[in-house]
């Protein structure tokens, strides 16, 4: 069956979101756009960058192409609205995965098993789970390690998913490698002075979705949001400015990057489904995989991803997505209303001081139905 006819009105986006959500029959996905084919109709548009903004050496100490061999584009209707298909190193995805799995998920960030378990048993969530991930056939019914339980981690000032507000209070260090990589990738989308200081990590299983929300907790709107994709693809859906605006599907591969800035930053989106095949090409076989026989691209000498580490983190992204998004909070010299100028927690994070519906429930983050 056909995508539904969305027509403006109360449900357009509801409806697509049931459609691309369904299981049985499965949707018709001739209508998703995909941008890793280039320019294919005539919403999609090609956009330039800011080459000269990055240097291919810092470029390459993110794992990431140089600026000027990026596919960038638009959206027909979504001003500010940046695709970038792709810009990372061959082999530097498996490092930024890791970080996502074995680094960001330790304390002092914050994720949704600190909800209803005790510190104990969250502060290592890596750990306890990659002796079972290593060892378990895939297919196999085992209790879901921690890793697999995992919905959402929250960096930097740490996201409440009951107020929708960030704090003063609740903050820790945002990780500095983090940083840099979005300071490069706004710097390259034409905005030099990012400062990444919010994080949402956002991790999928196959069942899991995330609603239709927009990002308007962040106090300077104006700065961009940017979105990095890890693992299995998924259809993303772009809205307008009003919840009923019928969207745009397009899928999300990994290695995708979003920026969704200027007039596009307060568009409604949301993840209806995770593709179980994605259809070819797929960027996990290619730009995820190690590249057998080839070295590993390491990244800020960080070294490649070794064997024990990929063994779980090639088993986890199977059957996972993971998706972060990066939000700078507060605009230059701005500060929490009621905080005097200048007295903000350190934003930088010198070191590694270190939640789907977005129908943002108690616990936040993705849905699934496991859980
Ligand atoms: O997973 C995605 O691609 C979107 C995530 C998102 O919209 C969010 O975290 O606000
Ligand atoms: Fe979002």
């Amino acid at each position: 069956m056909a995508a539904p006819m969305v027509e403006r009105g109360e449900d357009a986006f509801r409806t697509l979101f049931k459609f691309y959500r369904r299981k049985h029959p499965p949707p018709d996905l001739s209508n998703v756009l995909d941008f890793s084919k280039g320019i294919v109709c005539d919403k999609v548009l090609s956009t330039n960058l800011e080459v000269s903004a990055v240097s291919d050496g810092e470029a390459s100490r993110a794992g990431l192409r140089p600026v000027r061999d990026w596919r960038a584009f638009g959206l027909q209707g979504c001003p500010g609205f940046i695709f970038i298909a792709n810009p990372f190193l061959r082999g530097s995805q498996p490092h930024w995965l890791r970080r996502c799995l074995k680094t960001y998920t330790q304390k002092p960030n914050v994720c949704n098993l600190d909800m209803h378990m005790s510190p104990n048993e969250t502060d290592d969530i890596w750990g306890k789970s990659a002796d079972t991930l290593r060892r378990v056939p895939c297919g196999k019914k085992e209790p879901k390690t921690l890793l697999e339980k995992l919905r959402w981690v929250t960096l930097g000032y740490h996201y409440n998913w009951n107020t929708k507000t960030y704090s003063p209070e609740h903050h820790t260090p945002f990780p500095a490698d983090l940083q840099r990589l979005s300071g490069l990738v706004a710097a390259a989308a034409g905005f030099p002075g990012f400062n990444a200081e919010a994080g949402i990590l956002n991790y999928y299983r196959f069942d899991s979705s995330l609603g239709i929300h927009v990002d308007e907790s962040e106090l300077d709107l104006s700065r961009p949001l940017l979105s990095f994709c890890f693992g299995q693809s998924a259809i993303f859906l772009l809205g307008g400015p009003r919840r009923e605006d019928p969207p745009t599907a397009m899928y999300m591969h990994s290695g995708d990057v979003m920026v969704m800035s200027g007039q596009s930053r307060l568009l409604y989106h949301a993840v209806p489904r995770i593709l179980q095949d994605p259809p070819p090409p797929c960027s996990l076989g290619t730009s995820l995989s190690r590249g057998q026989g080839s070295p590993e691209r390491g990244v800020s000498g960080e070294g490649g991803v070794d064997g024990e580490d990929w063994a779980v983190c090639s088993r986890y992204i199977q059957s996972s997505r993971v998706n972060m998004t990066v939000r700078q909070v507060l605009g230059p010299g701005q500060s929490f209303p009621g905080v005097p100028k200048g007295s903000a927690p350190d934003a930088e994070g010198g070191g590694e001081g270190g939640g789907q519906k977005r129908r943002r429930s108690s616990s936040g983050g993705t849905e699934s139905s496991d859980t």
